[in-house]
């Protein structure tokens, strides 16, 4: 049997991601390993360097992305993001199944590399709810919320190409979308618990 895949996540900013994703990490602790991108942006309070990215300048980003170091990255409301490689390869090394949340472009760069991974995409019910989402989160300033919405317009559009993901989880209820997710990913889930057991 083929080892445990990587999951990419992806959906418009505000779906839910990081709040699906935590419950999954925490749940599951010694099953996935998140994959700790690189961004420009500055942290949020709350988050942790080395735990939800690498805050970086834009010319320390630009110069490992020169060097070969970055799987993909790409631009997202005035900032950088990236995937290095060696953040990939922390989380392989300890067998766990690799978690990427990235945007559309990372996934559409993803998907030209040899990483197969299974693709999941995070959508709100209705472009009214994820604004009133983004909004209640109080981390955006309204030009950033204003650039988010719009790219999350265009995520939308894009995400209705057939066969683009594995699996589209509309986020309404959060504990329904956190049983779907867990549904989607049950097959590598089952794979990892089988190979620690041998
Ligand atoms: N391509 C790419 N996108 C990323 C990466 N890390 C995060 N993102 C995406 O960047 C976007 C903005 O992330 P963030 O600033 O944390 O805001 P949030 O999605 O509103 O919580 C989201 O769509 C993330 O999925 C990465 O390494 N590569
Ligand atoms: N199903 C849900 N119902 C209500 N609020 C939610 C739900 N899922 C997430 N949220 C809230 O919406 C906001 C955006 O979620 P977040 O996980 O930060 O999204 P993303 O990582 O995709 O940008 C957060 O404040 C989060 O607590």
């Amino acid at each position: 049997m083929a080892g445990p895949r990587p999951v990419v996540m992806t959906g418009p900013s505000g779906a839910g991601k990081s709040t699906l994703l935590k419950k999954l990490l925490k749940e599951f602790d010694g099953v996935f390993g998140f994959s700790v991108s690189h961004t420009t942006r500055k942290p949020r309070p709350g988050e942790e360097n080395g735990k939800d990215y690498h805050y970086v300048t834009r010319a320390e980003m630009q110069k490992s992305i020169a060097n070969g170091e970055f799987i993909e990255s790409a631009e997202f409301s005035g900032n950088m993001y990236g995937t290095s490689k060696a953040a990939v390869q922390a989380v392989q090394a300890r067998n766990l199944i690799c978690v990427l949340d990235v945007d559309m472009q990372g996934v559409k760069s993803i998907k030209r590399t040899d990483l197969n991974p299974l693709y999941v995409s995070v959508q709100p019910p209705s472009m009214d709810v994820l604004e009133k989402r983004l909004r209640d989160r109080k981390t955006e300033s309204e030009e950033s919320l204003q650039k988010r919405l719009h790219a999350a317009k265009v995520d939308m559009e894009i995400s209705k190409e057939p066969g683009l993901f594995d699996a589209v989880i509309i986020n309404d209820e959060v504990d329904v979308a956190y049983e779907i997710l867990k549904d989607a990913l049950l097959l590598e889930i089952q794979k990892v618990k089988v190979s620690n057991k041998a």
